[in-house]
């Protein structure tokens, strides 16, 4: 056992992480004084499994609350609401949104995030054997000849030259630099990694290239990813299941192969319509609903259904009851209340 208290928390046995009813409320401040007038409702009641050594994609526009979801599993901000059960590497499970900062630091061992920009992420100033060694020096593990070591082997493990221990970032490329961000995060051994956008500012080639080494080293080290991406094609690509988020909220839940072929929520279909669709094998028949107008304002989210007043199908219900997410078949979850009738009639997908 560690010294994290497991408490009475338990998940199933394939659970990595768990977020149940996740809130996030920043507040608004203005005038003079900075009073509070309201909230952005980053994150309203978000529920979530990630099993162990799956990938989870989480997609959805800008503003729908991603990363907010991210930086609350790794308690980057504090929790207005909810709780976020992980199991350690020991199998004990503990409430992540309990924990004092000293025993989060301990935890983030086991969880790390890979940051968007390869450009600003790494500190210019640091070195290849500080920056990756970095997590080691404060987590106290190991001689600085043993660190050197480690980090020789880290960059071998992300395809670097262990002799650029002395190199500073600015030697390298920006896909070589989302390598240096991806030692780093592994330097602990870590289980679950988070990856905002992570190589969304790379050319294609190399996100791609980087993209396979994230995949292996996931079956290398049997990692859990939570991905995030604007990138519906490189979501369909790495990911086992996708979440599409929309103004804080999940709309829809599904294995990946069952979501691109059957989106059930309007939303999801219009996010797909967006995108152009090259299929060699001719068999999938995607409408092409444009998503039209802008995400709403999270600090005046609309009432209903958030998604209402840019759906195709919404009906006076849409915009007097918020649905909730629910089950459907095939493992899938959707928040919408009119999902079955539209999949019946053909209308989404
Ligand atoms: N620190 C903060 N203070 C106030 N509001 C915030 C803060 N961080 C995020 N928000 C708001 O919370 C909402 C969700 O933001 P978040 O960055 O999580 O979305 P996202 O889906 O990751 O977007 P993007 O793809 O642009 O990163 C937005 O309305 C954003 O303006």
């Amino acid at each position: 056992m560690s010294d994290l208290s497991a408490g009475a928390a338990t998940l199933p046995d394939d659970v990595l992480i768990s977020v149940r009813n996740l809130k996030k409320y920043f507040p608004i401040q203005a005038g003079w004084l900075r009073r509070k007038v309201g909230d952005v409702k980053a994150i309203d009641d978000v529920s979530l499994d990630i099993r162990k050594g799956e990938t989870m994609g989480l997609v959805g526009e800008s503003g729908s609350g991603k990363s907010t979801v991210a930086r609350l599993m790794l308690r980057a901000y504090s929790l207005t609401g909810g709780s976020i059960l992980f199991r350690q590497s020991d199998g004990s499970v503990i409430d992540v949104s309990n924990l004092t900062d000293r025993q989060m630091r301990s935890l983030r061992r086991e969880m790390q995030m890979i940051f968007q920009d390869p450009y600003s992420s790494l500190n210019p100033r640091m070195n290849l054997l500080e920056l990756v060694g970095e997590p080691l020096v404060i987590h106290g593990v190991g001689t600085q000849a043993e660190i050197r070591d480690r980090v020789a082997e880290l960059l071998e493990v992300v395809g670097l030259r262990p002799e650029f221990l002395n190199r500073y970032p600015h030697a390298f490329s920006g896909g070589q630099r989302q390598r240096i961000g991806i030692a780093r995060a592994l330097a602990l051994n870590p289980s679950f990694i988070a990856a905002d956008e992570a190589v969304s500012a790379l050319d294609v080639s190399v996100a791609a290239q980087n993209i396979n080494l994230l995949q292996d080293l996931q079956e290398k080290f049997g990692l859990t990813y939570l991905f995030i991406t604007h990138d519906l094609g490189m979501v369909e690509h790495i990911a086992d299941r996708v979440g599409v988020m929309y103004l804080g909220r999940l709309l829809e839940v599904a294995p990946t192969e069952q979501l691109f072929s059957k989106p059930l929520h309007p939303y999801t279909e219009a996010l797909m319509a967006a995108v152009p669709q090259p299929d060699p094998r001719g068999n999938r028949t995607r409408k092409r609903v444009p998503l039209k107008g802008e995400i709403a304002n999270a600090a005046n989210p609309p009432a209903g259904c958030a998604f209402h007043p840019r759906c195709p199908y919404a009906q006076p219900r849409c915009s007097a009851e918020v649905p909730a997410l629910r089950a459907v078949e095939g493992g899938r979850q959707v928040r919408c209340h009119f999902a079955e009738e539209l999949s019946l009639a053909g209308a989404v997908a």
